[in-house]
């Protein structure tokens, strides 16, 4: 059963809060990881938290949330393995899953509505990644990272 991970500063505070409801409705597995209220905090704090619980293996996936989802899924991309998108559409969702098996989706809270963000996330879900051609080019991403890991 898959587990995810979700994290968001105090912007992305409300959103997530119908994020968690609707991965509740769909008996989906998840763990909180801050921040808890709308004091204003920073987000790479979390986007970090949810990266390691992904990268780790312990969550299969992550949501990050801020005010564009710019900065979280920034820091959540400096984590090794890990492969965030911000999307403020579906069908880039979709696709980041089939094309690149993106692991964590950024939400930006100040762009997109609570019923977008949902359909955003559903297409996130339903997507499976497709490997073949793709899996060549996401090695040649992991090649990147670690020619410049340690620097
Ligand atoms: O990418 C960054 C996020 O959008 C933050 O949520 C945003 O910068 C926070 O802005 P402020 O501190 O003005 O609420």
């Amino acid at each position: 059963m898959m587990k995810i991970a979700v994290g968001c500063d105090h912007v992305g505070y409300e959103l997530k809060g119908r994020i968690l409801q609707h991965l509740e409705e769909l008996g989906i597995a998840y763990h909180d990881f801050g921040t808890n209220s709308t004091e204003r905090t920073d987000y790479p704090i979390f986007g970090e938290k949810v990266a390691d619980a992904v990268a780790s293996g312990a969550y299969d996936r992550g949501i990050v949330i801020c005010g564009t989802g710019v900065g979280i899924s920034i820091a959540a991309n400096k984590v090794p393995g890990i492969r965030a998108v911000v999307c403020s559409e579906p069908y880039s969702a979709l696709l980041s899953r089939q094309h690149n098996n993106s692991n964590i989706l950024g939400l930006g809270a100040r762009v997109v509505g609570g019923d977008l963000a949902l359909m955003i996330l559903d297409a996130w879900l339903k997507g499976e990644y497709e490997g073949g051609r793709h899996q060549h080019r996401l090695d040649l991403i992991a090649e990147i990272e670690k020619k410049h890991s340690g620097k």
